[in-house]
């Protein structure tokens, strides 16, 4: 029997294969990546991450036990402290300070993409929030697991620390357990609530593709008005 993670992969397959073959992705396991596109990216995904680590403070207080609960409550001190220390190192060797990282201002894409992470997880119920940040999690992990095996990949001068980190056994874990916990909330739900779930999972896996989009053009609104 096939489980509803699967049947979520399957519904984004074509998609995340074009994320595997954006040329930001690409650029970052073949070295090709303009320098500059990355510090946009590493920018954008800091406070990105801080929006992120809210939500995570939000899953705690909606798990249904407390083993979960900690569990989330441990995800967001990690994501605050271990994740964003990859981004604070990088802003170091760009010569940006902490408070020039933290006072990023945000795009279109980051801004949107958080927005609607943080109005499932306040509004809608833990399987809602879980299926919302599966994608961020999930892929990133697979990205991580392509790009290591890319020759040289791991030891480049500027992306060997981005792709070893997100092809960390740790990172691999944390989506392991996340892709457990969807299947387990998952269970015995009506159609009318998967369907639910699976809307979520496409929006945040469509908005992952246009962060690494927005991150490789440096745009920072999709108009001219600024
Ligand atoms: C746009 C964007 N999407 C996903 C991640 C990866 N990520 C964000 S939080 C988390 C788990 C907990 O730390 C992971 C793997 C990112 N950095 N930026």
């Amino acid at each position: 029997m096939s489980t509803f993670t699967q049947r979520l992969l399957e519904k984004v397959g074509p998609l995340w294969e074009r994320k595997y073959q954006h040329p930001f992705v690409r650029g970052l396991g073949d070295g090709s990546l303009p320098i500059e596109s990355f510090r946009f990216y590493m920018k954008q995904d800091y406070v990105y991450l801080i929006e992120y680590a809210k939500m995570f403070a939000i899953a705690s207080t909606k798990a249904h036990d407390l083993a979960t609960s900690s569990r989330f409550a441990a995800l967001q001190e990690a994501t605050l402290n271990f994740e964003m220390d990859l981004h604070r190192q990088y802003a170091a060797r760009f010569g940006i300070t902490r408070e020039e990282l933290e006072q990023t201002k945000p795009s279109f894409v980051m801004l949107a993409y958080t927005s609607y992470m943080l109005k499932v997880a306040h509004q809608g119920t833990l399987a809602e929030l879980v299926s919302a940040v599966l994608p961020c999690a999930w892929s990133y992990w697979e990205i991580g697991k392509r790009l290591a095996r890319i020759e040289g990949a791991a030891e480049h001068e500027w992306y060997g620390d981005w792709v070893r980190t997100y092809s960390s056994e740790e990172f691999g874990q944390l989506a392991q357990w996340l892709i457990d916990l969807m299947d387990q909330l998952a269970e015995g739900k009506s159609e009318a609530e998967l369907a639910i779930l699976e809307e979520h999972f496409l929006n945040t896996s469509r908005m992952e593709y246009l962060f690494w989009e927005m991150a490789y053009t440096e745009e920072m609104w999709p108009c001219e008005i600024n």
